[in-house]
């Protein structure tokens, strides 16, 4: 782990103090307080300021109780949380995460990674996160209903479209953020189309935000790749997760001319050496939201691996999608060691410090979340863009003014740590282009 700055120790001790057993949370704040240390040398006005303390303090904290009742009339209490972090270059943007491990320090770690994942995207969103410990699954439609508008109850006060706009993430798309939009209207009587993010193309939404996220993270790859004279072109490629990012990623990696063998979910692996039938994932898991298992009932060549431990296969690409410390330090080596020639994250946060540190000093393509995954949330933005607008972009369009934007932030990330004398390191590119816009809009906006 890097040393340090000593002032930038004092400010990390004090977050610890202040936010007690968030080790999640701290784990975020660390990895961005590691690459800024010759940032506040040059800048000692982000010190005098106190930008740093300011920006790992949420602007506010939000913690609801969110009762509800399942189909046979038992009432239950969840907890739900939005954390608006900082507003500094706009609303504040994030998604919501409906999982029963949520709690405050995860939806800080979120919200926290979100702020500098926002500014890299250049557009003018700020930071924020939210969910709740509500497992949606095995639930019906109604029950995800009814706690959807108990959450939006609650939660329709705090937000609006130039205030704190949600989307999805893990446990929360397309279903969710419907019913959730729908008693939006019903309590605000507003028909505001800008105050979610993620929704269906009949009302609002966008075409390509369904798959922004993990098409985002497959150009952010190409790109890095590109620098290399590589692509992903005839290369083995394993993605973990079989949710919204993961199936988005394996389509585009398909159609950049790779080859995805196997992808997970929180039960086991699915391998098939053949290249993995996207069609046939979408089938089972966004229409029939079945578990990843049910693959090999339709393709007899594939094999379910139970429990399985997706980074032990050989690769050349590995883009983790699930969630946050899924590769550790032995997961990182063992990919090392079998050839791996790039790891992109799709997922926030999925490789713990020791996992990080062993793709840096490998030298191999690291492409950390908060640049490869910001596809989702710049694509959010322009769906809010044409909200403004009263507009709907045509697909191609859309999403080409994706693939720009990483482009773009690719090439940000990749400048800047030349510039700091760490060529191709995309940690340290993307934590001080991230952090050094919203500090200097926070010295501009005076101190509030
Ligand atoms: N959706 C978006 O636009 C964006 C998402 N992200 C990040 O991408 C990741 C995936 O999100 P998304 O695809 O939207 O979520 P989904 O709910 O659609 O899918 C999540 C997938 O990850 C697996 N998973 C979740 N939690 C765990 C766990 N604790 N252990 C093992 N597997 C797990 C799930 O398996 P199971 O069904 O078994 O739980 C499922 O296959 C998250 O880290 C999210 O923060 C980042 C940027 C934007
Ligand atoms: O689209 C959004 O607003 C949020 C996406 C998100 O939650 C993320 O980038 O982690």
């Amino acid at each position: 782990m890097a040393k340090l700055d000593e002032k930038l120790e004092g400010v990390y001790q004090e977050v610890l103090k202040r936010n007690p057993g968030e080790a999640e949370f701290h784990q975020a704040v660390l990895e961005v307080l590691e690459s800024l240390g010759p940032v506040v040398s040059k800048h000692p006005e982000y010190l005098e300021r106190k930008i740093i303390e300011r920006i790992c303090e949420p602007e506010r904290q939000i913690i609801f109780r969110v009762p509800w009742q399942d189909d046979k009339g038992k009432v239950h209490i969840n907890r739900g949380f939005r954390v608006e972090f900082n507003s500094a270059l706009g609303p504040y943007k994030g998604g919501l995460r409906f999982h029963p491990s949520v709690y405050l320090g995860i939806i800080k770690f979120l919200g926290f990674e979100q702020i500098f994942k926002n500014s890299l995207t250049g557009m003018p969103i700020g930071g924020g996160k939210g969910g709740s410990d509500f497992d949606p699954k095995g639930k019906s439609d109604d029950e995800v209903m009814r706690f959807c508008q108990s959450f939006m109850t609650e939660l329709y006060r705090h937000i609006g479209e130039h205030t704190d706009v949600p989307a999805g993430d893990i446990g929360v798309g397309g279903r969710e953020i419907g019913y959730m939009f729908g008693q939006y209207k019903r309590i605000t009587n507003r028909w505001e189309a800008g105050v979610l993010t993620g929704k269906g193309l009949k009302f609002g939404g966008s075409l390509v935000r369904t798959e922004a996220t993990g098409y985002g993270a497959a150009f952010f790859i190409n790109e890095a790749l590109k620098t290399r004279k590589d692509s992903f072109d005839g290369k083995t490629c394993l993605v973990s997760g079989s949710g919204n990012v993961a199936i988005y990623t394996i389509e585009k990696i398909h159609q950049l001319g790779g080859r995805c063998i196997a992808c997970s979910d929180s039960n086991g692996v699915i391998v098939d050496e053949k290249g993995l039938d996207v069609g046939l994932i979408k089938q089972l898991k966004e229409v029939e939201r079945r578990r990843i298992q049910d693959y090999a009932s339709f393709h007899k060549h594939a094999t379910y691996v139970p429990n399985g431990k997706i980074w032990e296969i050989p690769c050349q690409v590995a883009m983790p999608s699930a969630t946050q410390n899924e590769i550790n330090g032995k997961d990182a080596a063992t990919l090392v060691k079998n050839g791996c020639l790039a790891v992109g994250e799709g997922a926030n946060m999925p490789t713990t410090p020791e996992g990080v540190k062993v793709f840096l000093d490998a030298k191999i393509v690291y492409g950390p979340g908060k640049a490869a995954n910001a596809g989702g949330v710049a694509t959010s933005a322009l769906e809010m863009q044409q909200n403004a607008q009263r507009d709907s972009w045509k697909f191609d369009y859309t999403e080409k003014r994706l693939e720009d934007i990483m482009v773009n932030i690719h090439q940000l990330c990749h400048d800047i740590a030349e510039e700091y004398g760490a060529p191709g390191n995309y940690v340290l590119g993307a934590n001080i282009a991230g952090f050094t816009k919203v500090a200097d809009a926070m010295v501009a906006h005076g101190l509030v």
